[in-house]
């Protein structure tokens, strides 16, 4: 009998929590192996997909989208998008990226792409093996399916890039290259994340939960330099927070419900990332909103 790839996929036999969680060999092989069978069976498993749940630029905020396409178009009306992020702690700002009530669209998507049973790599790496899932085409066991792959992107390329060079210029070199995850905090399982850095120029960290799914703790804390004190910050469906790597942050335990986030990162080639010291510069609105040169390379930080 013919065996398709998915079929196949489904058949695999994911490496175990503590394994990945110590990076045994066996994960790794696991994840070559099996490299090209799982990007097969995503791109099958799609085809069978109802067209319904197709992802694409609905699923944004409208008056972001509208600024954000206006300021492709001419540069010098970025204020406009400008004008729709607010500063909440230094270096942090918050902002509307998804129009909260088409989030279903995404979660169910997701939903179905958890579902189906082909092995997504947990994001390991900056403390637990949360549960979620490697977004980005550079790690193993990403999730490949094209339709999300391209919805992905366009965050990174379209929203998140330019965003992050209006807020922070500094960056401009050191923000050719992707990475993404999505991370679930559950009272039960994973539930929170101690201070840290990310190794990224710059993260973005986008709230899926959808209007209703309520969830209390789980705050996010962000280190105010100047004060000395930690700035409690939460998320509400769609909402993203766009901070440096360098700013120290951490998750509060969450005490009820569930928070489900997408966490994405830019740097430079081969993971590098501006100095701490590095001055703001300022550069003309042109420089920002204009497709990257820079061919990807492969390098994954975890
Ligand atoms: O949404 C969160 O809890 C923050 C996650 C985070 O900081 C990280 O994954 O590096
Ligand atoms: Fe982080």
């Amino acid at each position: 009998m013919l065996v398709t790839q998915l079929q196949k996929a489904q058949a695999l036999k994911l490496p175990s929590q503590a394994a990945m969680l110590y990076r045994e060999s066996s994960v790794q092989h696991f994840w070559d192996t099996n490299k090209s069978t799982l990007v097969d069976a995503w791109v099958e498993w799609e085809k069978k997909q109802e067209s319904s749940f197709l992802l694409n630029g609905s699923l944004f905020d409208k008056r972001l989208r509208e600024a954000v396409t206006q300021a492709w178009q001419d540069p010098s009306k970025e204020l406009a998008v400008q004008d729709l992020l607010t500063e909440v702690a230094p270096d942090v700002y918050q902002f509307q990226l998804f129009n909260p009530t088409k989030l279903i669209e995404l979660r169910t998507y997701l939903e179905n792409a958890w579902n189906v049973k082909v092995p997504l790599r947990p994001p390991y790496g900056i403390a637990l093996n949360r549960g979620g899932a490697m977004l980005d085409k550079r790690s193993e066991g990403y999730l490949a399916a094209p339709s999300f792959q391209a919805f992905y992107q366009e965050i990174l390329d379209i929203y998140m890039r330019p965003i992050s060079r209006l807020l922070f210029s500094e960056i401009i070199g050191f923000d050719s290259q992707t990475f993404g995850f999505s991370i679930n905090y559950k009272p039960t399982t994973d539930n929170s994340l101690r201070p840290h850095t990310d190794a990224s120029a710059v993260t973005l960290n986008v709230n899926l939960n959808l209007p209703g799914e309520e969830f209390t703790g789980s705050n996010m804390n962000f280190f105010d330099q100047s004060s000395g004190q930690m700035i409690p910050l939460k998320f509400t469906p769609g909402s993203a927070m766009l901070h440096r790597g360098s700013v120290v942050h951490s998750a509060q335990p969450i005490q009820s419900g569930e928070r489900t986030n997408f966490v994405l990162w830019l740097f430079g080639d081969r993971g590098q990332i501006p100095l701490s010291n590095t001055e703001r510069p300022t550069i003309p609105a042109c420089e920002r909103w204009t497709k990257t040169q820079s061919h990807t390379d492969n390098y994954a930080p975890f």
